[in-house]
C-alpha cells in the first residue's frame, strides 16, 4: 500500500483534495479525517500539517508528500521534489517600510521577521548579510507596524497583504514556489506504486491544460496546418468523404487554443471544434 501526505489545512489544502480526486483517488469527506484507506487503489493518505510533511516524507515512513516547495526547503529535510503541481503559486519576499531599504544588502544590522526562518537564515548568509531572524507563525506583515523588526520575509501571492500593511517589496524575490510532490532523498523512484501514482497526476496536469482540437483542412494545406497544431507525438489525420480533404485532430495547450482556431482558419482550415480532456495518460 502507497502512502501519501497530504495538506490538511491552508492554501495546499483544497487544491491538493481536488487535484487527487481527478486522479481517482477517494479522498476525506470530512475535515477532521486524519487518515483515509482507499482500497481499490491501494493507496493510504495522512492529512497532515504542509509545514510537518517532508519531515515525515524523509523519516520514511510515507512514501510520497504533497506539499509547497518553499515548505520543503525551509525544513531542510532530506526530502526532495520529483512533480511540480501548479496550483498554490507564490513568490517569496522581503518587504519594509518604504525608504527602509532597497535589498538584502542593506539589511546588515536590521531583525527580519518570518515563518521561514530556514529559508531566510540562508539567504542572509549567502549574501554576506548580519542580520537578526526573529520567527513568527503568521499575519507577519503587522510585525513592522509593532516593532518587532524592521524587515519581514513572507510569502506574496497577489500582494494584497503587503499593500494593506503599507509595505513594499524590496530586491529579487528569494524564491518562487507551487505545490510539488516530494519523496525521501533518494528513494527508489522507479518503484510502480510511485511511478503509477505520479502518471496519474501527470494526467490531470495535462487534462488541465491541454485541449483536443479536431478540423478539416485541404490536404494541400496538411503541412501547414500541422506546423500550427504539431501535436505530441503527431497529429491524427484521416482521410474524408470529400475528395481532397482530410481531418485532422490534435492536442493544444488551452490558453492558445483560440490563437490556434483564427491560424487555422487563415489558412483555410473550417469545422475547427475543441474539446475539453477529462483524463489522460501520456
Ligand atoms: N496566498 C497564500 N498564502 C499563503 N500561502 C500560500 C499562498 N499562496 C500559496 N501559498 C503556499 O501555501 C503554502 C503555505 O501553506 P500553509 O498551510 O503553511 O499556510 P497558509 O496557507 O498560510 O495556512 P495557515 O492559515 O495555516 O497559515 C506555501 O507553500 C505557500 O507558498
Ligand atoms: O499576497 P497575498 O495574496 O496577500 O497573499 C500572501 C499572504 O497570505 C498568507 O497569509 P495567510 O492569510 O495564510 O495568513 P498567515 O500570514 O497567518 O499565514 C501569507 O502569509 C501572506 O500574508
Ligand atoms: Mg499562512
Amino acid at each position: 500500500m502507497l502512502r501519501i501526505a497530504v495538506p490538511n489545512k491552508g492554501s495546499l489544502s483544497g487544491p491538493a483534495a481536488e487535484m487527487l480526486h481527478e486522479a481517482g483517488y477517494q479522498q476525506r469527506r470530512e475535515s477532521k479525517e486524519l487518515r483515509i484507506v482507499d482500497p481499490s487503489n491501494e493507496v493510504e493518505f495522512f492529512y497532515l500539517r504542509p509545514r510537518d510533511i517532508a519531515i515525515y516524507v524523509s523519516s520514511g515512513r510515507l512514501d510520497i508528500g504533497i506539499t509547497g516547495r518553499d515548505l520543503l526547503i525551509d525544513s531542510g529535510a532530506n526530502a526532495e521534489e520529483i512533480l511540480p503541481l501548479g496550483f498554490a503559486r507564490s513568490t517569496f519576499r522581503y518587504a519594509t517600510k518604504p525608504g527602509t531599504a532597497n535589498g538584502v544588502e542593506d539589511l546588515n544590522g536590521m531583525t527580519v521577521a518570518t515563518s521561514y526562518e530556514g529559508i531566510v537564515a540562508k539567504h542572509l548568509a549567502d549574501n554576506g548579510v548580519d542580520a537578526s531572524v526573529v520567527h513568527l507563525d503568521g499575519a507577519v506583515e503587522t510585525a513592522i507596524e509593532l516593532g518587532v523588526a524592521e524587515v519581514i520575509a513572507d510569502v506574496v501571492e497577489t500582494g494584497t497583504s503587503l499593500r494593506n500593511a503599507g509595505l513594499e517589496v524590496i530586491g529579487e524575490p528569494i524564491m518562487k514556489s507551487e505545490a510539488v510532490v516530494i519523496r525521501r532523498t533518494g528513494a527508489n523512484g522507479e518503484e510502480p506504486k510511485v511511478q503509477q501514482f505520479l502518471r496519474r497526476l501527470q494526467g490531470v496536469l495535462v487534462a488541465r491544460t491541454y485541449v483536443m482540437m479536431d478540423y478539416d483542412c485541404r490536404a494541400e494545406h496538411l503541412e501547414e496546418a500541422v506546423a500550427i497544431t504539431p501535436g505530441l507525438e503527431g497529429p491524427t489525420v484521416s482521410p474524408l468523404h470529400n475528395e481532397g480533404w482530410v481531418a485532422v485532430r490534435a492536442m493544444v495547450p488551452a490558453k492558445d487554443a483560440q490563437r490556434i482556431m483564427d491560424d487555422l482558419y487563415a489558412i483555410g482550415a473550417r469545422a475547427i471544434l475543441t474539446t475539453a480532456i477529462h483524463a489522460c495518460r501520456l
